[in-house]
């Protein structure tokens, strides 16, 4: 193994595993911590998805460095820790306590900080991250509904996670080339959130974090990483794609994600066709809606030319009502078990096909399904491929960050596996 990477939700391990496998690397994603002697295969990656993004600070850190102490002693060269591209966390953490603990671990005392993503338009300026035309603060991630970011400057908001000093490598010093961004990088101490606002600023740095122990960012710094090892004789040229063969079987689509643009995806299914049950955290803990009745409206739309849709996207109005009522957490958690459970019911009636949009709710998904290690599939849109659970009776997953995607990813994805 080359590169050891700690992604703390799902969406977002598919998504770094993508960006390897695209770049040559062989890729193998692990749901939760590996046993120390897991089999990683041949893989020169290996990306360990934990759930790891809300839960209390001291818990992603044990987590975290569970992962990395395996992923170190199986050869990892270099870790990655990949967070949201719209660096999602709270002031109490988790984006810093983790990497504290990671450069604790490592005996190192730098690091940087990038989730830029220009392909899903998200650019770092002058340490202010934008998500389109608009800073984060303006963008509809200010109403997440477990980490609302309400602050665009990164400097600023990695600062009130960490007492290690944060500092800004600018967009000048990126345009200089690899040689100086390396000196520059070199000169700051504690943690540097780098500019990037194109692939090429973003292929700049990755040349220039080669000898880097840890590197943190989204998944688009990783492009980089690959052609370091290249360059040292370690991995082959990027050979073409397997072909990807979809398991037959039922499939279902789930969304959790409250995002603009899932929001939209839900609307867009629905007008082409696509059976939806909306799913309503309240309606759940007062018992006017369960599990079964949900399995009903399923199996009643069985012989449609799409798979049903079960939907718990809300607008923000209505995420902050049920949250008064049943707190923010809870409400979020009744959701996701509930989505669980449908998950974990289809997989024992034969559902092989799970389409699912949110990172939360995905991760509690494929913890149902009993997925343990995934191989990465082709790209639906950017940042989500599909992926084949590995073992006996494999699943094809399709696992969309809440934020990503085209209006028409559902049917898109299903098309693509007919
Ligand atoms: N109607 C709702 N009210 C309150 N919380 C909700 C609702 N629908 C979904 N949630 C919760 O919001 C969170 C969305 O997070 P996630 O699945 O990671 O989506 P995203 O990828 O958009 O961040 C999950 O915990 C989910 O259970
Ligand atoms: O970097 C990203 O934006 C994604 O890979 C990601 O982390 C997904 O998180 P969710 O939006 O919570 O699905």
């Amino acid at each position: 193994m080359l590169l050891g990477a700690i992604a703390d939700d799902l969406t977002g391990a598919t998504d770094l595993a993508l960006t390897l496998s695209r770049n040559g690397m062989k890729t193998l994603q692990v749901v939760g911590v590996p046993a120390p002697d897991a089999d990683f295969g041949n893989a020169d990656a290996v990306v360990v998805a934990l759930k790891s993004r809300t839960i209390p600070a001291a818990e992603a850190v044990a987590q975290s460095l569970a992962a990395a102490r395996i992923l170190v002693e199986r050869g990892a060269a270099q870790l990655y820790f990949k967070y949201c591209s719209t660096f999602d966390s709270t002031d109490r953490g988790n984006i810093g306590p983790v990497i504290d603990a990671l450069l604790d671990l490592l005996g190192e005392s730098r690091s940087v900080a990038c989730p830029a993503f220009p392909e899903n338009a998200r650019t770092l300026y002058k340490g202010h991250l934008f998500v389109g035309d608009v800073p984060l603060s303006e963008s509809p991630m200010k109403d997440h509904p477990l980490t609302p970011m309400r602050d665009s400057n990164l400097v600023r908001v990695l600062g009130r996670q960490t007492a290690r000093p944060v500092g800004l490598v600018p967009l000048e010093a990126v345009h200089q080339g690899v040689g100086p961004l390396r000196e520059a990088l070199a000169a700051q101490g504690g943690i540097a959130v780098v500019d990037a606002i194109t692939d090429e600023d973003l292929r700049v740095i990755g040349a220039a974090l080669a000898d880097m122990r840890l590197v943190t960012g989204g998944s688009a710094l990783a492009r980089g990483l690959p052609q370091n090892f290249r360059a040292r004789g370690l991995l082959p040229a990027v050979q073409a794609e397997a072909a990807f063969a979809a398991p037959k079987g039922a499939g279902i689509f789930l969304a959790g994600s409250c995002s603009a643009a899932t929001r939209r995806q839900v609307a867009d299914a629905q007008a082409r066709g696509v059976a939806a049950l909306k799913v309503d955290p309240l309606a759940i803990v007062e018992g006017r809606q369960t599990a079964a009745q949900a399995l009903d409206f399923i199996a009643a739309h069985a012989g449609d030319a799409y798979p049903p849709l079960l939907y718990s996207s809300a607008d923000p109005d209505e995420v902050r009502a049920a949250q008064e009522r049943l707190g923010q957490g809870e409400a979020g958690e009744i959701v996701e078990r509930f989505l669980a459970a449908i998950a974990q019911a289809l997989r024992q009636r034969g559902y092989r096909r799970f389409i699912v949009a949110g990172g939360e709710t995905s991760g509690a998904v494929v913890q149902a399904l009993g997925a343990t290690t995934v191989a990465i599939g082709p790209e639906i849109d950017p940042g989500v491929p599909w992926v084949l659970t590995q073992g006996p009776d494999a699943l094809c997953l399709a696992l969309k960050s809440g934020n990503f995607g085209s209006d028409d990813f559902f049917t898109k994805a299903w098309g693509q596996i007919r």
